[in-house]
């Protein structure tokens, strides 16, 4: 059994039952409330969601730190060797535009560098989860398949995928140097880096500070068991290790094909934008 295996186990059942608990929500006439800050939407699922995982963790691995956006408190991850990252609702503003593009988020990070994670897309049960340095997996009402990145070499055959409802208009700037013709949309980092582990798309990047480490480290570990590579803008790893949370410089999803000729053109266009020195 791979190291983590149980931790894997353990996750994809909260994942799952905190599904249910968004999909309690999403049946209803919830109400939506904005972050302080201009941080994005709220609702009662990201709540309710957020306290179960963060329980359940804590009750599986009393040993263990949680980092959670609704507590958006990094100081276990500063305190614990591992510590879980989690998303209650990546995508709220696809949750409150109802069109299922939002999953929820558990990734472990050890010695803060992501390790493993779940992916849990609630519309449609599909569950993307992953430890790094072994296979990666995706289950739906279809089946279970390993997961792979594509292996499109070629930057002007990429089929990049961006935000739905945050795609940044230097976003364009990586499009046209790159020669991209083929461009999709998705709600929710995890169900992004799903695309990319899946092969159904290549790319994803995001020209922008406005995402946080539990938007990308369970996506991170998802996406590094298909093949692939996550990090930020400047090609290095994020650290999940406290001494930040917000990404400030920006994400970068890619196959390992393209990735080293991706790299330099998201490097320029993130220095232009301010976002790499
Ligand atoms: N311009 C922006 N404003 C606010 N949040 C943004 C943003 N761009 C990206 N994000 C972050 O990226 C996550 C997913 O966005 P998207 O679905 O557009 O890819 C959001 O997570 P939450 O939905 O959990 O807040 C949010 O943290
Ligand atoms: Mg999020």
């Amino acid at each position: 059994m791979p190291a983590l295996a149980q931790e894997l186990e353990v996750a994809r059942r909260i994942a799952r039952q905190a599904g249910d608990i968004l999909l309690q929500v999403y049946a209803t006439d919830f109400s939506v409330t904005d972050k302080a800050g201009g941080a994005g939407p709220v609702t009662l699922a990201d709540e309710r969601a957020n306290a179960f995982i963060v329980d359940e963790l804590r009750k599986a691995f009393p040993a263990d730190g949680v980092v959670a956006e609704e507590n958006e408190d990094a100081s276990d991850a500063r305190r614990f060797s591992r510590c879980w990252f989690v998303d209650p609702l990546d995508g709220t503003q696809e949750f409150v535009n109802r069109n299922g593009e939002f999953a929820i988020h558990i990734g472990l990070a050890v010695e803060g560098r992501a390790a493993l994670g779940v992916v849990y897309r609630a519309v449609g049960d599909v569950l993307y989860s992953g430890i790094v340095g072994e296979q990666g997996f995706v289950e739906d009402p279809q089946g279970r398949r390993a997961l792979r990145v594509s292996d499109v070499a070629d930057p002007a055959q990429l089929r990049l995928v961006v935000s739905r409802s945050h795609r940044s208009k230097t976003t364009d700037a990586v499009v046209q140097r790159l020669g991209i013709t083929k461009e999709t949309e998705s709600g929710s980092v995890g169900l992004k880096c799903g695309l990319l582990a899946e092969a159904r798309c290549d790319l994803y990047v995001h020209v922008s500070d406005k995402s946080y480490r539990w938007d990308n480290c369970a996506p991170e570990a998802v996406i590094r068991s298909a093949g692939g590579v996550l990090t930020d803008l400047a090609g290095n790893a994020y650290l999940y290790d406290g001494s930040e949370l917000q990404n400030r410089r920006g994400l970068l999803a890619c196959n390992a094909a393209a990735f080293d000729k991706v790299l330099p053109v998201a490097s320029q266009v993130a220095r232009e934008a301010g976002l790499l020195k």
